[in-house]
């Protein structure tokens, strides 16, 4: 999706490039080996493909029956590249060598136009005067000249909900506006037909996928009303769960694996890694959520979204890869399915090619990497606890902050009808020591000052915010009884309120300037009252 409308334009081009050139080194056998060499004996039965047709046709070999010899029966139910172990080294294969076969058409397609500029200017003079070069004579474009680092892009298909974002007409194609299960006539791969389509006639005629095109490719996105299960795509929580995996792969090594990383990519347990039975996510549910040729396991890379939706699967592998940094020995050595094994070359591809060679990590191994924001990990159990104690520790502590400011003000609101100097307020003698503020009299030891309230500096300021003179009684020398007497016939509870905190801390302040001493200091020991 961050692709430029350049980028986007290029890569599409490059696709319906891959489609129409034959592929430059390999062609396709289409009969098995007792018939390779057609009916004469003299005539192999081979045909040449085009690059992504090539692409198509080795994931049908190899998800295809295998003949055994005559006389003995398919080997039905063999898998070469799903549901065991070689499931992520195998496609991650399959998408290199399109990848590689496409860079390779680019390097050529430069190739043969600096060919034509040098040698056979004048042959082709007249050919190059109408605008064209030698690339587009094969097929080419423009766009792809110049960029041998071609480079496939993914799709995150894990985004929840159920609508295609790759299907748009400047990307896959979107849905055709006359046929929901159709591509956009806008889109170039509305014209593109499948291969390896007749599978019944292969199996029963015992011939093999050749290079015939035949239908459109068919596409409903998350439209498969039959089953709800699959008209949404994979959540982003599901591959953050699956990268959480430790195990690479468990026994039986098959897609009734538990607790394995593959089994969970591939989307044959859940993503948490239990096998159940019902469930489809990830890789194979973003495959049954495209519903039609893509979702079908023999012709799926006919549709180019697989590849989009195969790169990601790779970047999700290879992140596991970075993740664990596990030893080569956690993939198995024997006992998967056919094909599976950790040293077993990957079927069909030439030249062979092993599992293993395809399971270490891509930036350092293979030479590319992916550019991606992985989703936040889902919090563990022990996370999940300490989450929860904390967070009950902050509810307690705020209920408790919360109902001591209340309880707080409350007794600041009877305050302003109690006595503003009460009982604990009194006099308090000490045999050696007198402290004692009442009203506006400070006593200190022997030392004795009086004050009248007046006096005090910002005194004043109590009368400003009362908008009235302080009650005489109070301005005097109220002792604790009176001043309250005289403050409740004088002023409002409003009043009172703000008089008892003016008056508080001019009590303080004349405690520390005829004490030296802090009123709290004082009460601390219990020597102090006002
Ligand atoms: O092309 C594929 C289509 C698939 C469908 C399922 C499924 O779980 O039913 N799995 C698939 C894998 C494919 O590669």
């Amino acid at each position: 999706m961050q692709l430029s409308a350049e980028e986007k334009r290029a890569f599409v081009n490059a696709l319906d490039q891959a489609k129409r050139v034959t592929h430059p080194d390999l062609v396709i056998a289409t009969r098995r080996y007792p018939e390779i060499f057609g009916p004469d004996n003299n005539t192999v039965q081979f045909e040449n493909i085009s690059i992504y047709n090539l692409f198509v046709w080795s994931h049908y070999y190899s998800v295809s029956k295998t003949f055994l010899g005559p006389a003995q029966d398919s080997f039905g139910g063999v898998d070469f590249s799903h549901e065991g172990p070689g499931f992520v080294t195998w496609h991650r294969y399959h998408l290199l060598q399109l990848e590689r076969d496409m860079q390779v058409l680019l390097i050529i397609c430069i190739i043969l136009n600096i060919l034509i500029l040098c040698c056979v200017e004048n042959l082709m003079r007249n050919y190059s005067e109408s605008g064209y070069n030698y690339c587009d004579l094969m097929g080419f474009s423009q766009d792809m000249l110049g960029d041998p680092s071609f480079a496939l892009p993914y799709w995150n298909f894990a985004i929840g909900g159920s609508v295609c974002d790759v299907c748009t007409d400047d990307l896959m194609g979107a849905r055709s506006s006359f046929d929901t299960n159709s591509i956009s006539s806008n889109s170039i791969f509305s014209r593109w037909r499948v291969v390896c389509e007749s599978v019944e006639d292969y199996d029963t005629l015992g011939t093999i996928c050749n290079s015939s095109e035949s239908s459109q490719i068919r596409r409903n996105p998350g439209g498969n009303v039959a089953r709800p299960m699959v008209q949404r795509l994979p959540e982003p929580q599901d591959v953050a769960s699956c990268l959480e995996l430790n195990a690479f792969d468990s026994p039986p090594f098959y897609s009734t694996s538990s607790g394995s990383f593959r089994n969970s990519i591939e989307g044959y347990s859940a993503p948490g890694g239990n096998y159940d039975p019902a469930v489809r996510s990830l890789h194979n549910l973003a495959h049954l959520f495209l519903n039609g040729t893509g979702g079908q396991t023999h012709l799926s890379p006919n549709d180019p979204v697989f590849l989009l939706l195969h790169t990601f699967t790779d970047a999700i592998f290879d992140e596991w890869l970075r993740r664990h940094s596990p030893d080569a020995s956690v993939y198995p050595l024997e006992n998967t399915p056919i094909g599976h094994n950790r040293e077993f070359n990957m079927v069909p591809f030439w030249p062979p090619v092993t599992n293993a060679e395809m399971f270490l990590t891509a930036p350092e191994n293979l030479g590319y990497s992916y550019e991606i924001e992985w989703p936040a990990r889902p919090l563990t159990l022990t996370q999940i606890i300490t989450v929860t104690v904390v967070a009950a520790l902050i509810a307690v502590a705020i209920i408790f902050a919360t109902t001591t400011c209340v309880i707080r003000s409350r007794s600041y609101r009877t305050e302003g009808r109690q006595p503003l100097l009460g009982d604990h307020y009194q006099r308090y003698d000490d045999h050696n020591k007198t402290q004692s503020v009442v009203g506006g009299s400070i006593t200190c030891g022997s030392e004795l000052s009086m004050m009248k309230m007046e006096e005090l500096p910002d005194f004043r300021d109590v009368e400003n915010k009362l908008g009235r003179k302080v009650p005489e009684s109070l301005t005097r020398s109220c002792t604790g009884e009176t001043a309250i007497r005289c403050s409740e016939t004088h002023a409002r509870a409003d009043d009172l309120h703000t008089l008892n905190n003016k008056i508080r801390f001019l009590r303080q302040q004349m405690v520390s300037r005829f004490c030296g001493k802090k009123e709290s200091d004082l009460q601390t020991r219990g020597v102090c009252s006002v």
